[in-house]
């Protein structure tokens, strides 16, 4: 029986977390090139947690120069089974408010110039992503009860690191039907589900892009001041789920941790030893 560690990983404005038990910043070597910092390990009411803070510390990454393949590498190789991560947003719907956070539980990825996939050449796999975010997890953060949680939403990944023009930021809410938008949950919800690692994204809304009448255009001064009250919601939200995910953990219901069973495709006689050993952490129970 796997025991669970949770990963987070921290957004715009968190780049730590309090009231670790034994807590120490270790380095992780991946094979897949440098993660975005060191990794605080520790204990939450006894429960394995390692926290990395995506942009790394004092925010060194733009979303675009982000590795997210070595972040997700680095936690699983450390022992990660599931990843909440926490994301600054804009909002689409009037009802979701800044200061608001929403389980989001599908994506549109529009990025691109980013690496989206461990494999490749030499050892080809197609994971599922219909259901991007692991319902489970989902649930446990919905019980936290903290206010203004909204159970679902469709999050719009762009590249940035510009904010939206008035048009997309319209297309994307009156034509697409997204209730929120930010620059990083994706590779990184797709690279877990390869890593078969449960994921969950808990979007903290700080604006309303650009679409609304009477808020204007997106203002990162005005974004980093909603996101510092946000990360005290963030913190008490880490709190309150972690140690109900803690323990033995069972396989997961929604298959997230099996998610490579069948994926790779390349016969076993024409796969790239190269490659094969860079996947021996995201991989290595089916290699
Ligand atoms: C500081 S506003 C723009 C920035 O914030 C979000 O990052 P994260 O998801 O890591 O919180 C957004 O995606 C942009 O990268
Ligand atoms: N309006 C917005 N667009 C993209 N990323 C964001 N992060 C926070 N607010 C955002």
């Amino acid at each position: 029986m796997t025991q669970a560690m949770i990963g987070i990983i921290g957004g715009s404005g968190l780049y730590a977390i309090d009231g670790l038990e034994d807590a120490e910043w270790v380095s992780v070597e991946s094979p897949w090139g440098a993660p975005s910092d060191q990794i605080l390990r520790g204990r939450l009411a006894g429960t394995p947690v390692a926290f990395l803070p995506r942009h790394g510390r004092g925010h060194r990454h733009s979303p675009t120069s982000i590795n997210y393949r070595a972040n997700i590498d680095a936690l699983k190789r450390i022992g990660v089974t599931d990843i909440l991560s926490f994301s600054a947003c804009g909002s689409f719907r009037e009802e979701m408010a800044p200061g608001d956070f929403v389980l989001v539980d599908q994506f549109i990825d529009r990025t691109f110039g980013r690496e989206k996939s461990f494999f490749g050449t030499g050892c080809v796999a197609h994971v599922s992503v219909a259901e991007p975010t692991c319902a489970r997890l989902r649930a446990a953060l919905a019980a936290t009860g903290v206010e203004g949680l909204h159970d679902g939403g469709t999050y719009l990944a762009m590249e940035g690191p510009q904010f939206s023009t008035l048009a997309e930021s319209r297309l994307y809410r009156e034509q697409w039907g997204c209730d929120v938008i930010g620059m990083t949950n994706m590779p990184e919800a797709k690279l877990a589900r390869e890593a078969e690692i449960c994921y969950a994204t808990v979007a903290m809304v700080t604006d309303y892009d650009s679409w609304h009448p009477d808020h204007g255009e997106v203002d990162i001064t005005s974004i980093l001041k909603t996101m510092h009250d946000n990360v005290d919601k963030a913190k008490a939200m880490i709190s309150a789920a972690v140690p109900g995910l803690g323990g033995t953990r069972a396989p997961c219901p929604h298959g997230c941790d099996r998610a490579l069973e069948y994926a790779i495709i390349t016969a076993p006689e024409a796969r790239d030893p190269a490659l094969l050993a860079r996947l021996d952490a995201v991989a290595g129970r089916v290699l």
